[in-house]
């Protein structure tokens, strides 16, 4: 009798291929192992309409599945991480993160635009993003386009994009490539132009702490490089109290033995902003060393009291 083991995810297609491809890296880890993938619907399945700033931003893709995780319905929960709350629920733990895949944000050009780079985009151009983050980045950096609230799942967007509604939209790197999307990718954005989401791009593997063969397993499978990283992204957002709908950018890489590390707090009109770019030698500095730095320079650049307005309903992204 093969050991089975039971993965939880969500029903969409981009959770879905992330599933069945950290199933298939379990089976070839674990012979013995037979994964099975139980699907479930979550909150931001269902509510496609409304503006995810405004549904809320605690777990929204992934309280559900974490439910079944402390029921013992799944051993683990399949998310990408960056749509996972900083904290997880009290006995939960994303135990491994798979290698990160490209973590920018990247444009789909409509029939309407040619543009190999943001800057090329035409003055007035209707771009897709429903992302705070992407938004206030747009409008700080490219005040040439107009940003519109674009919902859906991969797919979805890039039709959109191409429609009537839109010249383009932004979106990012990983999903485009995972859903086989990349030849409509016009431009990848530059990681100083568009910081990515914490945890954008990796692939998180969520178990019961208690559930010592699911956390030997999600341990099997971790990339140290990209869970020192995207700890300490994640740690910025959960120092400043940002949820994943507020206007962060943290991304840490790992690049000629240095590590660099980009992070920018904005408002939501992209007027204000604290922004920090660090680097260090990988053989003395530590991604969460830095990311305390990241955190220091973000709040002596304002950081504590952009996120209060926008908390306190002031900031209305004028
Ligand atoms: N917010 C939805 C979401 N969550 C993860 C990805 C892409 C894959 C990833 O970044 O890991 C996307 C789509 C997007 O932002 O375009």
């Amino acid at each position: 009798m093969p050991e089975r083991f039971v993965i939880g995810t969500r029903g969409s297609k981009l959770a879905l291929w992330q599933t069945e491809t950290v199933g298939r890296a379990i089976m070839r880890a674990f012979p013995e192992i037979e994964v099975e993938i139980r699907v479930r619907n979550t909150t931001g399945d269902i509510n496609l309409a409304s503006p995810l700033a405004e549904i809320g931003d605690k777990g929204l893709f992934t309280r559900e599945l974490e439910t079944d995780l402390l029921l013992g319905e799944v051993d683990m929960c399949v998310h990408s991480l960056k749509d996972l709350e900083t904290e997880q629920p009290e006995g939960c733990v994303v135990a491994g993160v798979l290698p990160r895949a490209d973590a920018r944000d990247v444009l789909v050009c409509g029939p309407r635009i040619q543009a190999a780079s943001l800057a090329e985009v035409p003055e007035g151009s209707r771009i897709g993003t429903g992302s705070r983050r992407r938004v206030a980045q747009l409008k700080a950096n490219f005040p040439n386009m107009v940003p519109e609230g674009i919902r859906g799942n991969v797919d979805t967007r890039v039709a959109k994009a191409e429609g009537d509604d839109y010249e383009g939209a932004i979106l990012a790197a990983a999903g485009m490539k995972r859903m086989g999307y990349e030849d409509h990718i016009a431009a990848y954005l530059p990681i100083e132009d568009m910081i990515p989401a914490p945890g954008q791009g990796a692939i998180a593997m969520e178990v019961l702490k208690k559930n010592e063969r699911a956390y030997q397993i999600a341990r099997a499978l971790n990339d140290p490089v990209t869970k020192a990283c995207t700890d300490a992204e994640r740690f910025v957002l959960f120092s400043l109290e940002g949820g994943c709908s507020a206007p962060i950018g943290a991304h840490c890489r790992l690049e000629d033995g240095k590590y660099i590390f980009d992070a920018c707090v904005l408002s939501l009109g992209g007027t204000k902003a604290a922004r920090c770019h660090l680097e260090a030698d990988a053989d003395s500095a530590d991604p969460m060393d830095m990311a305390w730095e990241v955190v220091s320079e973000l709040i002596g650049e304002g950081a504590r009291a952009i996120l209060r307005d926008i908390k306190n309903g002031k900031d209305t992204g004028q």
